[in-house]
């Protein structure tokens, strides 16, 4: 469990933030310039706040009432950045085997063997980092993070610097390190993917303060959490149950109470829940029912919140039947000609190939 209440000046920029979090991935999200790494070095102590407060377990890290300021190699904090930092001179095994080094032997419950297996690097240990793919030296990177027996594992935006491909391969690897080694994290990220599948709260930044907090379906189903984005980063995500396997087609369906959501492949086993996520552009709305089209996902429900600006385009959300939310953007001119305003039924459209595999995750516990 971590609380945090800090405030801290940086030039122009004031940061005034407080959340709190059980366990589990808690994602920071926010746009550029938010304070997202800011916070992250705050509760690593890479940086002291002007005032406020750090508890970590009921242990408090930082306290300025009461001049307490723990230093970083003492606050059971891993850490991991967008690059992977890595010590160039020392071999991926002493690179691991340091992020043991300030944790107190009778601390250290996280052991070598396991974490190497988990990550996937045995056949890299002698290898120096000048030698290594991005991926791999992200998880070695993870793994030294881990070794350290932290109590808390700040991650931020992980992935960003890695592709597609890599992305998916790291994924899984947070989740395990999130159900079965159950660390906590705090992780900082943009991409509306990663948030739906790691994290089971978001506390979304904007200009230094709290904007949303709360759990992800609901912060990311208004559209205000990710307001300034592009069109082409606005994303939702509706959480629905698989239903069965069409091995025929190769389709999977999932049931939802506003209707039936097909995505191409498989998504696991029926009975599981899953959030699939939905880019903005990937919805049309319609006013009724569609007939004639190829379009096999038509989700009833009102419009809700109408955000235009004066633009030609505009994001709406779809409040859907039963619950959940979708984001959808269209033109204002298209708005104005089938009349849809807030409290209209509407249809969100999805094509079935804009969703797939890669675009479902399991809802985290
Ligand atoms: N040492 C510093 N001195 C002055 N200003 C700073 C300092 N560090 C950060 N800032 C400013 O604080 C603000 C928040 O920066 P921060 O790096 O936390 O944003 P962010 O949300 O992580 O952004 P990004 O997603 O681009 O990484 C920015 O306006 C930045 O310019």
């Amino acid at each position: 469990m971590i609380r945090v209440d800090l405030h801290k000046r940086l030039g122009a920029f004031e940061l005034a933030i407080a959340f709190e979090s059980d366990g589990g991935v808690l994602a920071l999200f926010g746009p550029s310039g938010s304070g997202k790494s800011a916070t992250i070095a705050l509760i690593a102590g890479l940086m002291r706040p002007d005032r406020g407060a750090i508890v970590l377990d009921g242990r408090p890290l930082v306290d300025t009432a009461q001049g307490v300021i723990v230093p970083p190699h003492a606050r059971r904090i891993g850490l991991v950045f967008q690059d992977a930092q890595l010590f160039p001179h020392l071999s991926v095994k002493q690179n691991l085997l340091f992020g043991r080094w300030f944790t107190p032997r009778s601390e250290r419950r996280i052991a070598f063997a396991p974490v190497v297996e988990t990550l996937g690097i045995g056949h890299l240990l002698g290898r120096r980092p000048g030698r290594l793919s991005g991926g791999e030296k992200q998880r070695v990177a993870i793994g030294r993070a881990l070794l350290s027996s932290p109590r808390l594992l700040l991650m931020d935006e992980p992935l960003a610097a890695l592709d597609a491909e890599r992305k998916q391969e790291i994924l899984p690897l947070i989740e395990r390190l999130r159900d079965e080694v159950r660390i906590p994290i705090v992780y900082v990220s943009h991409a509306v993917e990663e948030v739906a599948r790691l994290a089971a709260r978001v506390v979304v930044l904007a200009n230094g303060r709290v904007a949303m907090a709360g759990a992800v379906e609901d912060v990311f189903g208004d559209g205000a959490a990710q307001a300034g984005e592009s069109r082409f980063r606005r994303a939702s995500f509706v959480t629905a149950r698989v239903a069965r396997h069409d091995t025929h087609w190769g389709l999977t369906e999932l049931s939802h109470p506003a209707g039936t959501i097909w995505l191409a492949g498989h998504a696991g086993p029926p009975g599981r829940d899953c959030r699939v996520i939905v880019r903005a552009t990937d919805v049309t709305l319609a006013t009724a029912h569609p007939a004639g089209l190829s379009v096999r996902t038509a989700l009833a429900g009102t419009v809700g919140r109408i955000e235009a600006g004066d633009g030609p385009l505009a994001i709406v959300t779809v409040d859907l039947a039963g619950h959940g939310h979708v984001l959808a953007s269209a033109t204002r001119k298209a708005l104005a000609e089938l009349d849809l305003a807030p409290g209209r039924p509407v249809f969100a459209l999805i094509k079935t190939v804009a969703l797939d595999e890669q675009a479902v995750a399991v809802v985290p516990p």
